[in-house]
Protein backbone atom coordinates (compact mmCIF):
# COMPACT_ATOMS: atom_id res chain seq x y z
CA UNK A 1 0.00 0.00 0.00
CA UNK A 2 1.25 3.45 -0.22
CA UNK A 3 1.49 5.21 2.85
CA UNK A 4 0.50 8.47 1.58
CA UNK A 5 -2.82 7.24 -0.08
CA UNK A 6 -3.17 5.06 2.86
CA UNK A 7 -3.66 8.37 4.96
CA UNK A 8 -5.76 9.92 2.86
CA UNK A 9 -4.71 13.02 2.06
CA UNK A 10 -7.09 15.37 3.02
CA UNK A 11 -7.26 19.27 1.00
CA UNK A 12 -10.56 20.89 1.58
CA UNK A 13 -13.37 18.36 1.32
CA UNK A 14 -14.64 16.96 4.23
CA UNK A 15 -16.10 14.43 1.92
CA UNK A 16 -12.96 12.75 1.58
CA UNK A 17 -12.32 13.13 5.45
CA UNK A 18 -15.32 11.33 6.26
CA UNK A 19 -14.32 8.76 3.48
CA UNK A 20 -10.74 8.35 4.46
CA UNK A 21 -11.23 8.70 7.92
CA UNK A 22 -14.10 6.77 9.74
CA UNK A 23 -13.11 7.36 12.95
CA UNK A 24 -15.61 5.27 14.86
CA UNK A 25 -14.31 1.98 12.79
CA UNK A 26 -12.06 -0.02 13.44
CA UNK A 27 -8.38 1.47 11.38
CA UNK A 28 -6.65 -1.06 9.72
CA UNK A 29 -3.45 -2.32 11.18
CA UNK A 30 -1.96 -1.77 7.50
CA UNK A 31 -2.81 1.71 8.28
CA UNK A 32 -1.08 2.20 11.73
CA UNK A 33 1.43 0.01 10.14
CA UNK A 34 1.81 2.50 7.64
CA UNK A 35 2.60 5.49 9.55
CA UNK A 36 4.29 3.42 12.22
CA UNK A 37 6.86 2.71 9.12
CA UNK A 38 7.08 6.37 8.48
CA UNK A 39 8.30 7.53 12.49
CA UNK A 40 11.15 4.70 11.99
CA UNK A 41 12.30 6.22 8.98
CA UNK A 42 12.99 9.58 11.16
CA UNK A 43 14.78 7.97 13.90
CA UNK A 44 18.53 8.88 13.36
CA UNK A 45 20.77 5.62 14.15
CA UNK A 46 22.65 4.96 17.17
CA UNK A 47 26.38 4.81 15.92
CA UNK A 48 29.86 5.34 17.23
CA UNK A 49 30.51 8.19 14.89
CA UNK A 50 27.99 10.51 17.04
CA UNK A 51 28.91 12.87 19.61
CA UNK A 52 26.94 13.85 22.70
CA UNK A 53 24.26 16.54 22.11
CA UNK A 54 23.85 15.53 18.24
CA UNK A 55 20.64 13.30 18.81
CA UNK A 56 19.06 16.07 20.16
CA UNK A 57 19.06 18.63 22.91
CA UNK A 58 15.72 19.44 24.43
CA UNK A 59 14.34 22.01 26.45
CA UNK A 60 11.51 21.81 28.65
CA UNK A 61 9.74 25.42 30.16
CA UNK A 62 7.70 24.56 33.27
CA UNK A 63 7.95 23.72 36.61
CA UNK A 64 6.62 26.07 39.37
CA UNK A 65 5.83 25.31 43.52
CA UNK A 66 2.53 23.55 42.44
CA UNK A 67 3.87 21.20 39.82
CA UNK A 68 7.28 19.92 40.09
CA UNK A 69 5.82 15.98 38.48
CA UNK A 70 4.97 17.41 35.12
CA UNK A 71 8.00 19.25 33.71
CA UNK A 72 10.16 16.38 34.85
CA UNK A 73 7.98 13.58 33.32
CA UNK A 74 8.61 15.92 30.01
CA UNK A 75 12.12 16.47 30.29
CA UNK A 76 12.51 12.78 31.52
CA UNK A 77 10.68 11.08 28.55
CA UNK A 78 12.32 12.84 25.94
CA UNK A 79 15.79 11.91 27.23
CA UNK A 80 14.39 7.91 27.35
CA UNK A 81 13.39 8.12 23.95
CA UNK A 82 16.77 9.18 22.79
CA UNK A 83 17.71 12.99 23.38
CA UNK A 84 21.47 13.59 24.78
CA UNK A 85 20.52 16.46 26.81
CA UNK A 86 17.04 17.64 28.30
CA UNK A 87 17.02 21.12 30.25
CA UNK A 88 14.19 22.22 32.44
CA UNK A 89 13.49 26.06 32.93
CA UNK A 90 11.55 26.04 35.95
CA UNK A 91 10.75 28.73 38.45
CA UNK A 92 13.35 29.40 41.43
CA UNK A 93 11.78 27.29 44.44
CA UNK A 94 10.89 24.20 41.60
CA UNK A 95 14.38 23.72 40.67
CA UNK A 96 15.91 22.24 43.68
CA UNK A 97 12.79 19.99 43.68
CA UNK A 98 13.16 18.99 40.15
CA UNK A 99 16.82 18.05 40.42
CA UNK A 100 16.03 16.38 43.16
CA UNK A 101 14.19 13.77 41.06
CA UNK A 102 16.53 13.00 39.10
CA UNK A 103 20.88 13.92 38.53
CA UNK A 104 19.98 13.15 34.57
CA UNK A 105 18.33 16.76 34.16
CA UNK A 106 20.02 20.34 33.24
CA UNK A 107 17.78 22.61 35.89
CA UNK A 108 17.84 26.06 35.72
CA UNK A 109 16.18 28.43 38.26
CA UNK A 110 15.46 31.23 36.14
CA UNK A 111 11.49 31.49 34.93
CA UNK A 112 10.82 33.78 37.50
CA UNK A 113 13.78 35.77 37.60
CA UNK A 114 13.03 39.49 35.95
CA UNK A 115 15.46 37.95 33.16
CA UNK A 116 13.87 35.01 32.49
CA UNK A 117 13.80 35.88 28.89
CA UNK A 118 17.58 36.77 28.27
CA UNK A 119 18.50 33.58 30.63
CA UNK A 120 16.34 31.00 28.82
CA UNK A 121 17.40 33.15 25.26
CA UNK A 122 20.80 32.09 25.63
CA UNK A 123 20.29 28.49 25.35
CA UNK A 124 18.37 29.08 22.92
CA UNK A 125 20.90 28.40 20.09
CA UNK A 126 21.92 25.23 21.93
CA UNK A 127 18.48 23.72 21.85
CA UNK A 128 16.89 21.52 18.82
CA UNK A 129 13.43 21.87 20.19
CA UNK A 130 11.33 23.45 23.20
CA UNK A 131 8.16 21.53 25.38
CA UNK A 132 6.61 24.71 26.81
CA UNK A 133 3.79 24.68 29.66
CA UNK A 134 3.80 21.44 31.49
CA UNK A 135 4.00 22.33 35.12
CA UNK A 136 3.90 25.78 34.51
CA UNK A 137 0.96 27.19 36.35
CA UNK A 138 -0.87 30.33 35.39
CA UNK A 139 0.41 32.86 36.98
CA UNK A 140 0.58 36.07 34.93
CA UNK A 141 4.29 37.63 35.65
CA UNK A 142 5.46 33.58 34.15
CA UNK A 143 2.99 33.78 31.21
CA UNK A 144 4.68 37.60 30.67
CA UNK A 145 7.86 35.99 30.08
CA UNK A 146 7.02 32.69 28.69
CA UNK A 147 5.35 34.77 25.81
CA UNK A 148 9.06 36.20 25.25
CA UNK A 149 10.15 33.12 25.32
CA UNK A 150 7.91 31.61 22.67
CA UNK A 151 8.63 34.69 20.53
CA UNK A 152 12.83 34.47 21.18
CA UNK A 153 11.92 30.74 20.08
CA UNK A 154 10.48 31.82 17.38
CA UNK A 155 12.44 34.30 15.72
CA UNK A 156 15.44 31.08 15.53
CA UNK A 157 12.84 28.69 14.19
CA UNK A 158 12.84 26.48 16.85
CA UNK A 159 9.98 23.69 17.02
CA UNK A 160 7.99 24.33 20.10
CA UNK A 161 5.66 21.64 21.27
CA UNK A 162 2.99 23.75 23.46
CA UNK A 163 0.99 21.75 26.31
CA UNK A 164 -0.82 22.25 29.49
CA UNK A 165 -0.76 25.91 30.65
CA UNK A 166 1.41 27.11 27.34
CA UNK A 167 -1.90 26.16 26.25
CA UNK A 168 -4.01 28.41 28.20
CA UNK A 169 -1.71 30.86 27.69
CA UNK A 170 -2.43 30.45 23.59
CA UNK A 171 -5.99 30.50 24.01
CA UNK A 172 -5.85 34.19 25.81
CA UNK A 173 -3.71 35.21 22.96
CA UNK A 174 -3.63 32.71 19.59
CA UNK A 175 -1.73 35.43 17.97
CA UNK A 176 1.54 34.14 19.71
CA UNK A 177 1.18 30.95 17.97
CA UNK A 178 -0.63 32.13 14.40
CA UNK A 179 1.42 30.35 11.24
CA UNK A 180 4.10 29.23 12.89
CA UNK A 181 4.19 25.72 11.41
CA UNK A 182 7.05 24.83 13.93
CA UNK A 183 4.62 24.51 16.73
CA UNK A 184 2.70 21.66 17.80
CA UNK A 185 -0.32 21.74 20.26
CA UNK A 186 -1.45 18.97 22.48
CA UNK A 187 -4.47 19.54 23.91
CA UNK A 188 -6.65 17.46 26.37
CA UNK A 189 -10.17 17.72 25.98
CA UNK A 190 -10.45 20.56 28.06
CA UNK A 191 -7.53 22.28 26.42
CA UNK A 192 -8.83 21.53 23.17
CA UNK A 193 -12.48 22.96 24.15
CA UNK A 194 -10.60 26.26 25.56
CA UNK A 195 -8.90 26.55 22.36
CA UNK A 196 -11.43 25.97 19.92
CA UNK A 197 -13.84 28.59 21.94
CA UNK A 198 -10.58 30.95 21.80
CA UNK A 199 -10.06 30.52 17.68
CA UNK A 200 -13.01 29.79 16.11
CA UNK A 201 -15.76 31.17 18.93
CA UNK A 202 -17.01 27.62 19.22
CA UNK A 203 -16.01 24.48 21.68
CA UNK A 204 -16.74 22.32 18.71
CA UNK A 205 -17.69 20.03 22.13
CA UNK A 206 -19.42 16.52 20.28
CA UNK A 207 -18.62 17.53 16.76
CA UNK A 208 -16.77 14.83 14.64
CA UNK A 209 -13.50 15.08 16.20
CA UNK A 210 -11.67 14.81 12.65
CA UNK A 211 -13.09 17.72 11.61
CA UNK A 212 -12.92 19.40 14.80
CA UNK A 213 -8.91 19.09 14.85
CA UNK A 214 -8.57 19.99 11.19
CA UNK A 215 -10.24 23.24 11.79
CA UNK A 216 -8.61 24.37 14.50
CA UNK A 217 -5.38 23.66 12.94
CA UNK A 218 -6.48 25.27 9.84
CA UNK A 219 -7.63 28.69 11.70
CA UNK A 220 -4.84 28.52 13.22
CA UNK A 221 -2.42 28.63 9.95
CA UNK A 222 -1.59 25.41 9.77
CA UNK A 223 -0.20 24.50 13.02
CA UNK A 224 -0.39 20.80 14.07
CA UNK A 225 -3.02 20.20 16.71
CA UNK A 226 -2.98 16.71 18.66
CA UNK A 227 -6.90 16.02 20.54
CA UNK A 228 -5.59 13.57 23.06
CA UNK A 229 -8.49 11.12 24.21
CA UNK A 230 -9.61 7.55 23.08
CA UNK A 231 -7.94 7.79 20.43
CA UNK A 232 -5.83 10.81 19.38
CA UNK A 233 -6.93 12.81 16.79
CA UNK A 234 -3.74 14.88 14.61
CA UNK A 235 -3.65 17.46 12.06
CA UNK A 236 -1.58 20.08 10.27
CA UNK A 237 -4.45 21.16 8.49
CA UNK A 238 -3.50 19.30 5.30
CA UNK A 239 -4.12 16.04 6.56
CA UNK A 240 -5.99 13.98 9.28
CA UNK A 241 -4.00 11.01 11.26
CA UNK A 242 -5.63 9.34 14.25
CA UNK A 243 -4.08 6.97 16.52
CA UNK A 244 -5.81 4.20 17.92
CA UNK A 245 -2.92 2.18 19.35
CA UNK A 246 -4.32 0.20 22.56
CA UNK A 247 -3.19 2.09 25.63
CA UNK A 248 -5.29 1.29 29.23
CA UNK A 249 -7.77 2.41 30.86
CA UNK A 250 -5.61 4.08 33.51
CA UNK A 251 -6.05 7.65 33.13
CA UNK A 252 -3.54 8.78 36.03
CA UNK A 253 -1.93 12.36 35.58
CA UNK A 254 1.65 12.77 34.13
CA UNK A 255 0.46 10.30 30.77
CA UNK A 256 0.24 14.13 28.77
CA UNK A 257 3.80 14.90 30.27
CA UNK A 258 4.97 11.67 29.01
CA UNK A 259 3.38 12.64 25.19
CA UNK A 260 5.05 16.40 25.16
CA UNK A 261 8.19 15.24 26.10
CA UNK A 262 8.63 12.39 23.50
CA UNK A 263 7.00 15.14 21.05
CA UNK A 264 9.75 17.44 21.28
CA UNK A 265 12.80 14.97 20.43
CA UNK A 266 10.30 13.43 17.69
CA UNK A 267 9.74 17.02 16.56
CA UNK A 268 13.54 17.34 16.40
CA UNK A 269 14.41 14.35 14.29
CA UNK A 270 11.20 14.31 11.86
CA UNK A 271 12.15 18.28 10.30
CA UNK A 272 15.68 16.45 10.47
CA UNK A 273 14.82 13.70 8.33
CA UNK A 274 12.60 15.98 6.56
CA UNK A 275 9.60 15.20 3.63
CA UNK A 276 11.57 12.54 1.86
CA UNK A 277 11.88 10.56 4.95
CA UNK A 278 8.18 10.80 5.31
CA UNK A 279 6.63 10.20 2.03
CA UNK A 280 5.48 13.45 2.03
CA UNK A 281 3.09 14.05 4.95
CA UNK A 282 4.05 16.43 6.98
CA UNK A 283 7.05 15.98 9.51
CA UNK A 284 5.10 17.17 12.07
CA UNK A 285 2.18 15.62 11.61
CA UNK A 286 4.56 11.93 11.35
CA UNK A 287 6.08 12.86 14.68
CA UNK A 288 2.83 13.64 16.57
CA UNK A 289 1.68 10.27 15.44
CA UNK A 290 4.63 8.49 17.16
CA UNK A 291 4.32 10.11 20.55
CA UNK A 292 0.78 8.99 20.82
CA UNK A 293 1.75 5.66 19.73
CA UNK A 294 4.81 5.32 22.17
CA UNK A 295 2.90 7.08 24.65
CA UNK A 296 -0.51 4.30 24.44
CA UNK A 297 2.37 1.48 24.17
CA UNK A 298 3.71 2.65 27.37
CA UNK A 299 0.28 2.63 29.14
CA UNK A 300 -0.45 -0.67 27.75
CA UNK A 301 2.77 -2.31 28.99
CA UNK A 302 2.33 -0.66 32.46
CA UNK A 303 -0.80 -1.66 32.77
CA UNK A 304 -0.34 -5.27 32.47
CA UNK A 305 2.36 -5.75 34.81
CA UNK A 306 0.81 -2.87 37.45
CA UNK A 307 -2.65 -3.01 36.82
CA UNK A 308 -4.94 -0.95 38.99
CA UNK A 309 -1.63 0.82 40.12
CA UNK A 310 0.07 1.76 37.29
CA UNK A 311 1.33 5.45 37.25
CA UNK A 312 3.07 7.45 34.80
CA UNK A 313 6.54 6.68 36.75
CA UNK A 314 5.61 2.88 35.83
CA UNK A 315 4.93 4.44 32.33
CA UNK A 316 8.04 5.96 32.03
CA UNK A 317 9.73 2.74 32.66
CA UNK A 318 8.55 0.95 29.93
CA UNK A 319 9.83 4.17 27.38
CA UNK A 320 12.74 1.94 26.20
CA UNK A 321 11.27 -1.34 25.65
CA UNK A 322 7.87 0.07 24.03
CA UNK A 323 10.40 2.29 21.35
CA UNK A 324 11.79 -0.66 20.73
CA UNK A 325 8.98 -2.89 20.05
CA UNK A 326 7.80 0.00 17.79
CA UNK A 327 10.11 1.78 16.05
CA UNK A 328 13.59 -0.52 16.48
CA UNK A 329 14.69 -3.69 14.95
CA UNK A 330 17.50 -5.69 15.63
CA UNK A 331 19.17 -4.38 12.24
CA UNK A 332 18.52 -0.68 13.57
CA UNK A 333 19.57 -1.48 17.59
CA UNK A 334 23.32 -2.25 16.80
CA UNK A 335 23.96 1.05 15.00
CA UNK A 336 24.86 -0.49 11.72
CA UNK A 337 22.64 1.71 10.02
CA UNK A 338 24.01 4.39 7.44
CA UNK A 339 24.18 7.79 8.69
CA UNK A 340 21.08 9.27 6.88
CA UNK A 341 18.81 8.93 9.91
CA UNK A 342 16.68 5.62 8.45
CA UNK A 343 17.05 2.23 10.22
CA UNK A 344 17.35 -0.44 8.13
CA UNK A 345 14.55 -2.79 8.81
N1 LIG B 1 2.32 15.50 38.77
C1 LIG B 1 2.20 16.74 38.24
O1 LIG B 1 2.91 17.67 38.59
C2 LIG B 1 1.16 16.97 37.18
C3 LIG B 1 0.83 18.27 36.87
N2 LIG B 1 -0.01 18.57 35.87
C4 LIG B 1 -0.15 19.98 35.58
O2 LIG B 1 -1.34 20.48 36.13
C5 LIG B 1 -1.63 21.72 35.50
C6 LIG B 1 -3.08 21.78 35.11
O3 LIG B 1 -3.34 20.78 34.11
P1 LIG B 1 -4.76 20.09 33.99
O4 LIG B 1 -4.69 19.13 32.86
O5 LIG B 1 -5.19 19.54 35.30
O6 LIG B 1 -5.66 21.37 33.65
P2 LIG B 1 -6.99 21.60 32.81
O7 LIG B 1 -6.74 21.50 31.34
O8 LIG B 1 -7.60 22.87 33.24
O9 LIG B 1 -7.90 20.39 33.21
C7 LIG B 1 -8.54 20.53 34.39
C8 LIG B 1 -9.90 19.87 34.29
O10 LIG B 1 -10.29 19.58 32.98
C9 LIG B 1 -11.20 18.52 32.98
N3 LIG B 1 -10.78 17.47 32.07
C10 LIG B 1 -9.51 17.11 31.79
N4 LIG B 1 -9.49 16.13 30.91
C11 LIG B 1 -10.78 15.87 30.60
C12 LIG B 1 -11.40 14.95 29.72
N5 LIG B 1 -10.67 14.08 28.98
N6 LIG B 1 -12.75 14.95 29.65
C13 LIG B 1 -13.48 15.83 30.40
N7 LIG B 1 -12.92 16.73 31.24
C14 LIG B 1 -11.61 16.73 31.34
C15 LIG B 1 -11.27 18.02 34.38
O11 LIG B 1 -12.41 18.61 34.97
P3 LIG B 1 -13.27 17.93 36.17
O12 LIG B 1 -13.27 16.46 35.94
O13 LIG B 1 -12.54 18.33 37.40
O14 LIG B 1 -14.61 18.56 36.03
C16 LIG B 1 -9.99 18.54 34.95
O15 LIG B 1 -9.99 18.64 36.35
C17 LIG B 1 -0.70 21.80 34.29
O16 LIG B 1 0.41 22.59 34.59
C18 LIG B 1 -0.26 20.38 34.13
O17 LIG B 1 0.96 20.24 33.43
C19 LIG B 1 -0.56 17.55 35.00
O18 LIG B 1 0.32 17.48 33.89
C20 LIG B 1 -0.67 16.20 35.72
C21 LIG B 1 0.56 15.81 36.47
N1 LIG C 1 -9.98 7.46 27.08
C1 LIG C 1 -8.73 7.14 26.77
N2 LIG C 1 -8.40 5.88 26.42
C2 LIG C 1 -7.13 5.56 26.09
N3 LIG C 1 -6.11 6.43 26.09
C3 LIG C 1 -6.38 7.70 26.42
C4 LIG C 1 -7.69 8.12 26.78
N4 LIG C 1 -7.66 9.45 27.09
C5 LIG C 1 -6.38 9.82 26.92
N5 LIG C 1 -5.62 8.78 26.53
C6 LIG C 1 -4.18 8.77 26.26
O1 LIG C 1 -3.49 9.27 27.39
C7 LIG C 1 -2.42 10.12 26.99
C8 LIG C 1 -2.57 11.44 27.72
O2 LIG C 1 -3.80 12.03 27.39
P1 LIG C 1 -4.63 12.88 28.46
O3 LIG C 1 -5.89 13.30 27.81
O4 LIG C 1 -4.68 12.13 29.73
O5 LIG C 1 -3.64 14.11 28.61
P2 LIG C 1 -3.54 15.17 29.79
O6 LIG C 1 -4.88 15.40 30.40
O7 LIG C 1 -2.85 16.34 29.22
O8 LIG C 1 -2.57 14.43 30.81
P3 LIG C 1 -1.74 15.06 32.03
O9 LIG C 1 -2.29 14.44 33.23
O10 LIG C 1 -0.32 14.70 31.77
O11 LIG C 1 -1.94 16.55 31.97
C9 LIG C 1 -2.51 10.24 25.48
O12 LIG C 1 -1.54 9.37 24.91
C10 LIG C 1 -3.86 9.70 25.11
O13 LIG C 1 -3.82 8.97 23.92
MG1 LIG D 1 -1.80 17.79 30.38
Amino acid sequence: MAVGSGFGAVRGCLGVLNRAFPLHTARSVTDMEAALQLVRNVVPPLAAWQHKGQAGRIGVVGGCPEYTGAPYFAAISALKVGADLSHVFSTQDAAPVIKSYSPELIVHPVLDSPSAVQDVEKWLPRLHALVVGPGLGRDDALLENVKGILEASKARGIPIVIDADGLWLVAQQPALIQGYQKAVLTPNHMEFSRLAEAVLGDALDGRDRCRAVLSLSRALGNVTVVQKGEQDVISDGEQVLTCSQEGSSRRCGGQGDLLSGSLGILAHWALLAGPEKTNGSGPLLVAAFGACALTRQCARQAFQKHGRATTTTDMITELGPAFSRLFETSAGADGGAAPTGELRL
